[in-house]
């Protein structure tokens, strides 16, 4: 399995009175999938899986994996606790239609480097599927060294990482530059995707692709086969959407455009999120009508 391209971690839609909606998750994983994507992610960051009953997250998971099935593409699950015998049943529990597992580096207890390689190790022992790490300091509390990152790409059952730093720091070029050809880097951040890619990474998992699905991959199939100038005009045209869609904490923005298109039924997220204000909205319309318009 190759992890490569543009994988739309994907909101999950819910209706005004707070109930999954199930309709809109289908036809939003089918448009992004039609619309360019490799795969999609289903309960990433942006799916608020931390507000979502163990059953709600199951039917997310099953819609997905249908539509999934159903084009032959790729379904990212996110998963994992900051316990690791709670992880290890829940991954063991993954649905069958699930490429990988997306696992964040375990949050709030800031374990040591090495008790974080042992996380990951017993869990990749338990998984049906290939681990994608997912490293996220600004979220977990905890920064990984370039060893760290090494360690955990040595482990059987690891085939990629989610690299969400949001810079390109000393251990981003430590890690890349001598990162075993086996596994894939994924940028998890939506302003890093370029750079990241022409450090070595071979795709993206971009949230802002929920709006935009055809410009994202665009921009990544860009930057993984050139040419640069073509890229870099991508880059410089997506940077004041992407900007504005995280404007606010994600995916408040995104859920209020994609309900300002009649694609979902409401911009609703869950507390401790709040909606997007007006004016968030305002510039992310603005800026997805006018994708070219210059950053400020
Ligand atoms: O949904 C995700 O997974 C994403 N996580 C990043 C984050 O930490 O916010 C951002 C990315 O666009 C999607």
């Amino acid at each position: 399995m190759e992890l490569s391209g543009l994988y739309v971690p994907l909101v999950t839609p819910f209706t005004d009175d707070d109930r999954l909606d199930l309709d809109a998750l289908a036809a939003l994983a089918a448009a992004v999938l039609d619309e360019g994507a490799t795969g999609v992610v289903a309960l990433g960051t942006t799916g608020e899986p931390a507000t979502l009953t163990r059953t709600e997250a199951r039917q997310v998971v099953d819609v997905c994996a249908a539509v999934c099935a159903g084009r032959d593409r790729q379904l990212v699950v996110g998963t994992g606790t900051s316990s690791t015998a709670a992880s290890v049943d829940l991954i063991a529990d993954l649905d069958p239609g699930a490429t990988a597992a997306l696992v964040a580096v375990p949050a709030y207890t800031r374990p040591s480097q090495e008790g974080v390689v042992e996380h990951f190790r017993h869990l990749a022992a338990a998984s049906p599927v290939p681990l994608v790490v997912y490293n996220v300091p600004y979220r977990t509390g905890l920064s990984l060294t370039a060893h760290t990152l090494h360690r955990l790409a040595d482990l059987p059952g690891v085939a990629g990482f989610k690299h969400t730093v949001g810079s390109i720091d000393d251990t981003t070029v430590a890690f890349l530059s001598a990162l075993r050809p086996d596994v894939s880097v994924l940028a998890g951040d939506d302003l890093y995707i370029g750079p990241l890619i022409s450090l070595g990474a071979r795709g993206a998992i971009t949230a802002s692709a929920n709006v935009s699905p055809r410009a994202y991959a665009e921009l990544v199939s860009a930057w993984r086969h050139g040419p640069a100038h073509h890229a870099r005009a991508a880059h410089d045209a997506l940077v004041p959407l992407t900007r504005a869609l995280f404007a606010e904490p994600s995916p408040a923005v995104i859920k209020a455009v994609l309900a300002a298109e009649g694609r979902i039924a409401s911009p609703r997220v869950r507390l401790p999120l709040l909606p997007a204000t007006p004016a968030a909205l305002s510039a992310a319309l603005a800026y997805r009508d006018a994708p070219s318009a210059p950053l400020r």
